[in-house]
C-alpha cells in the first residue's frame, strides 16, 4: 500500500482533462483545489456539478465536493503539486502553435510556489513548451532555483507528463493507461511518477526529458490522423471508382497486418485535428506526410458540401417544377464523433454551417446529445428535430447508437459514416 506523498494538490484548468483529473485525485482522499478562470465552471464544481458530459464523472465530482476533498477558485493557492491542464490551440494560417494559456497559467501559480514544489503540464504541447514554462515561472520567482539552472538541487520540480486519455472514456482510462513522464531532471519525473501512481495503475514510462514526452504525444495524434487521412483518401477513390468504400475496408483488413481506419466527413476534436500542426511548424520541411494528412482531413468537408450541392441539383433536375427552397435536408449528428455532446472543431457542424449558409430550403438537425442549436446554426430556416423526420435529403454525419438502431429514412441519402447504405 502506498503511503499518501502528496496532501494537496492543485489542477488549473478544470475542463474535459483537469476537472477528470482532480476529481479522480479527489476520490483517492488528498485535497484537491482547482482553479479555473471561469468563474461559472468553478460555482458549477462548488455546487458538486459538472459542466461537461463525461460517464461516470458527475457521480465523481458530486462525492468528492460533498466529502470535502475537492473544491474550486479562480485563485490559485499553495499545494505540494500542481498540474496544468489548459488549452493549447494553434493560432493563425501557419496553424503555430499559442502557448498563451500555459504562459497564463504559470504566471497566476508562481506566486504560491513553495521549496519543494512539483509542477507537472499535462497540456499537448509543442517540442520545447514544458522548458518555456520553466523559464516563465523561474522569470518570476527569482527567489527560488528551477531545474534548468540548478539540477537536481532545484527548490521547484517540472515535468511534462500529456495526458492521452479518450473522450467516452476518460474516467477508465485515467486508472488503467500507461503514462509517459518527462522530468528536466530524472529526480523530477520520480517525484512525477509518484504522484501519478495515487490511482494510475497503468505503467508510467519514464522518457529521457520533457521534450521527448511532448513529441511522443503528438506522435500519437499524428498517427491516428495518417491513418484517419489514408480512409478518407481511400473514400474519395471508391467514389470515383463507384465501389463501397466500407466493403473494400472490410475486405483488405482481412489481411492479418491491414487495419485501415474508418473514413468520415473530417477529422475533428481539438486534439487530432490540431495536434499534428505542432510537428508540422516545428519542422515544416520534414513533416511532408503528417501536413498531407491534415490537409486530406480538413477537406473532406467540403467534399461533403459538393455531394449535397450534386443531390440538391439532381433531384432539382428530375423535378423541374421545384425550387432549392423546396428541398428540405436533414442533418444527422453535430458532434465531433458518436455519443458524445463535444462539438468543438466537427466537422458536422462545419458542414451544417455551411449548409446553412447556402441552402435557402429547411433545414432539421437532429443530434440526440444537444438540447438546442448552437449559435452559429441559428437562422431562420433550421431546427433541432427528434428522429423521425421527412426530407428529400438524409444526410448522415455521425454514427450515434440511435442512428444505427433506427430505420433507415426515405428519401435521398449521404452516408458519410457508412451505417446505412454500406454493402454489407
Ligand atoms: N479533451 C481531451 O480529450 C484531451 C485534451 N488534451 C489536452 O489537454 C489540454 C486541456 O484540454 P481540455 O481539458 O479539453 O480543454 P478545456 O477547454 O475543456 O478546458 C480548459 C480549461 O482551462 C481553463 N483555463 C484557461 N486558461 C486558464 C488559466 N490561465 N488558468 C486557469 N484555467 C484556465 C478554461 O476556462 C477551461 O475550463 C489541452 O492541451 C488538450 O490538447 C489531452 C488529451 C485529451
Ligand atoms: C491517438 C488517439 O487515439 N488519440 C485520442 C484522441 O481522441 P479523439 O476523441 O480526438 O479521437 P478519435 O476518436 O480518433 O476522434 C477524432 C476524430 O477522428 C474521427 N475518426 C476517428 C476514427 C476513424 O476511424 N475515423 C474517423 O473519422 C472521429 O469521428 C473524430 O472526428 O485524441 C485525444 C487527445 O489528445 O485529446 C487522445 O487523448 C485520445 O487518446
Amino acid at each position: 500500500m502506498l503511503k499518501k506523498p502528496f496532501k494537496r494538490i492543485s489542477v488549473i484548468g478544470l475542463g474535459y482533462i483537469g476537472l477528470p483529473t482532480a476529481a479522480m485525485f479527489a476520490s483517492r482522499k488528498i485535497e484537491v483545489v482547482g482553479v479555473d478562470v471561469n468563474q461559472q465552471t468553478v460555482d458549477t464544481i462548488n455546487r458538486g456539478e459538472v459542466h461537461i458530459v463525461e460517464p461516470d464523472l458527475d457521480m465523481v465530482v458530486r462525492a468528492v465536493v460533498k466529502e470535502g476533498y475537492l473544491r474550486a477558485s479562480t485563485k490559485p493557492e499553495e499545494a505540494e503539486a500542481f498540474l496544468i491542464a489548459v488549452p493549447t490551440p494553434f493560432k493563425g494560417q501557419n496553424h503555430e502553435p499559442d502557448l498563451s494559456y500555459i504562459k497564463a497559467a504559470s504566471r497566476a501559480i508562481a506566486p504560491v510556489l513553495q521549496l519543494g514544489n512539483l509542477v507537472i503540464l499535462e497540456s499537448t504541447s509543442p517540442v520545447g513548451a514544458t522548458e518555456a514554462m520553466a523559464d516563465w515561472l523561474a522569470e518570476a520567482r527569482p527567489d527560488l532555483s528551477f531545474p534548468q539552472h540548478a539540477g537536481e538541487a532545484s527548490d521547484i520540480r517540472i515535468a511534462h507528463c500529456p495526458e492521452r486519455v479518450l473522450p467516452g472514456k476518460v474516467m477508465q482510462e485515467l486508472i488503467s493507461n500507461d503514462r509517459v513522464v518527462g522530468g528536466i531532471t530524472p529526480v523530477c519525473s520520480k517525484c512525477a511518477v509518484e504522484l501519478y501512481k495515487t490511482f494510475v495503475t497503468g505503467d508510467c514510462v519514464i522518457a529521457s526529458g520533457p521534450r521527448v514526452a511532448e513529441m511522443a504525444k503528438l506522435t500519437e495524434n499524428a498517427f491516428r490522423d495518417v491513418n484517419i487521412a489514408f480512409a478518407n483518401e481511400l473514400s474519395l477513390i471508391c467514389d470515383e471508382l463507384n465501389m463501397d468504400v466500407w466493403e473494400l475496408i472490410r475486405l483488405a483488413n482481412r489481411h492479418p497486418r491491414v487495419n485501415i481506419l474508418q473514413p468520415g466527413p473530417g477529422v475533428g476534436g481539438h486534439c487530432i485535428a490540431v495536434d499534428p500542426w505542432f510537428i508540422v511548424s516545428s519542422a515544416p520541411e520534414q513533416a511532408r506526410l503528417i501536413r498531407t494528412a491534415r490537409e486530406v482531413n480538413d477537406s473532406k468537408p467540403n467534399w461533403v458540401l459538393n455531394k449535397i450541392r450534386a443531390a440538391i441539383g439532381a433531384h432539382l433536375m428530375e423535378n423541374p417544377s421545384k425550387t432549392a427552397a423546396d428541398v428540405t435536408v436533414a442533418i444527422y449528428g453535430l458532434a465531433f464523433k458518436p455519443d458524445i455532446d463535444d462539438l468543438r472543431e466537427s466537422p458536422a457542424l462545419t458542414i451544417a454551417k455551411e449548409l446553412a449558409a447556402k441552402h435557402n430550403g429547411p433545414i432539421f438537425v437532429v443530434e440526440p446529445n444537444i438540447t438546442a442549436l448552437p449559435e452559429m446554426l441559428c437562422a431562420e430556416n433550421i431546427q433541432l428535430c427528434d428522429l423521425s423526420i421527412e426530407a428529400t435529403i438524409h444526410l448522415l454525419l455521425v454514427d450515434h447508437e440511435s442512428f444505427r438502431g433506427m430505420d433507415i429514412p426515405q428519401g435521398i441519402i449521404i452516408d458519410t459514416r457508412g451505417i446505412w447504405t454500406r454493402v454489407s
